[in-house]
């Protein structure tokens, strides 16, 4: 994924799910009394979910990180959102080694849409996520894909002797939680290996709607890895038969034309942890945020 504009023209469920989600959560992070939040986000790609939904939750002192593993991505949030006060971006992979000494243990919270079903490693970039939490306290709101048809479409583009040699190592581009018989109890054990004492993971069913079929091609377009490693005079083929493989699937509704609709049903993560208990005790004697808790480990 290195198309940032591409990126930030197409990414209506992205930004759908992440201001739902973002206006469900927003009185549960633990917002700091003297207003001097530190926010890291981790996979901010093109910046607008960021700037747009998590920026105007951050009090008006707040220090807001925006990072990505992609140069390309975060050179044009830089770009785009240069000029606001407090805001940087900067590289950053999740899954690293060894974070860098100035991210590590400085931030009261740490989000990520739709950025860890890219991870391999998920216990790795979990561990990291903890690591640049304050060693006092903090939280982290999470959210990416357990699954998404797009995946078995890809693993049938594969087969295709036109498409497999760009496509051998499509199993790295599929969600760590794709095949998991039980994804919310999986991450949860891993929040619990890495540290994380109180947390609360939801697996959503959803459904989105692609209104046309030049909608879902750009939407494909705007995060397909594949589509970079082969010219250009060959994507729309690989769209034309990206579409045919979801109508063989039944995605679709309606008569095939320019309007034809597409449904994607896929399952969400949505995690909220804190890192230390007595911050989850706090909450608890809360009544509005008692419903957030329910099932917690
Ligand atoms: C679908 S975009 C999400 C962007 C943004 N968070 C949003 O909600 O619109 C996923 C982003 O995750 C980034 N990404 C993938 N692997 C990553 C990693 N290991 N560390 C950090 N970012 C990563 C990609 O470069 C991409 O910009
Ligand atoms: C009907 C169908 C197969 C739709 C898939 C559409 C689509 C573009 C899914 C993308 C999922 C994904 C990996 C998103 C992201 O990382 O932002």
């Amino acid at each position: 994924m290195n198309q940032a504009s591409l990126y930030q023209h197409a990414n209506q469920v992205q930004r759908h799910d992440a201001k739902l989600i973002l206006d469900e959560f927003a009185s549960t992070l633990q917002w700091r009394s003297d207003g001097e939040d530190a926010l890291l986000d981790v996979g901010s790609g093109s910046g607008n979910v960021l700037m747009d939904f998590v920026r105007p939750l951050l009090p008006k002192r707040g220090q807001l990180v925006g990072t990505d593993i992609s140069s390309q991505m975060v050179g044009y949030a830089s770009k785009h959102y240069q000029g606001e006060e407090r805001t940087r971006f900067q590289v950053l992979d999740i899954g690293c080694e060894r974070l860098p000494e100035e991210l590590s243990a400085r931030f009261d919270h740490v989000t990520s849409f739709y950025c860890l079903h890219w991870v391999q490693n998920l216990k790795g970039a979990l561990g990291n996520i903890y690591n640049l939490l304050k060693p006092e306290g903090g939280d982290c709101l999470l959210a990416f894909l357990a699954s998404n048809p797009v995946y078995e479409v890809y693993k049938i583009l594969k087969r295709n002797d036109k498409w497999s040699t760009f496509m051998q190592d499509v199993e790295q581009f599929i969600s760590p939680l794709h095949y998991s018989v039980n994804p919310g109890e999986e991450f949860s054990q891993l929040l619990n290996e890495v540290g994380f004492e109180q947390h609360n993971v939801e697996i959503r069913n959803e459904v989105f709607v692609y209104e046309g079929v030049r909608t879902l091609k750009d939407n494909v377009k705007a995060i397909c890895p594949f589509l970079e490693r082969m010219p250009s005079t060959l994507h729309e083929e690989f769209l034309d038969d990206f579409v045919d493989i979801v109508i063989s699937m039944n995605l679709q509704q309606g008569e095939k034309n320019e309007d034809q609709k597409f449904l994607s049903p896929y399952k969400l993560v949505v995690a909220y942890a804190r890192k230390t208990p007595e911050f989850v005790n706090k909450v608890f004697l809360d009544p509005p945020h008692h419903s957030l808790f329910k099932g917690i480990n």
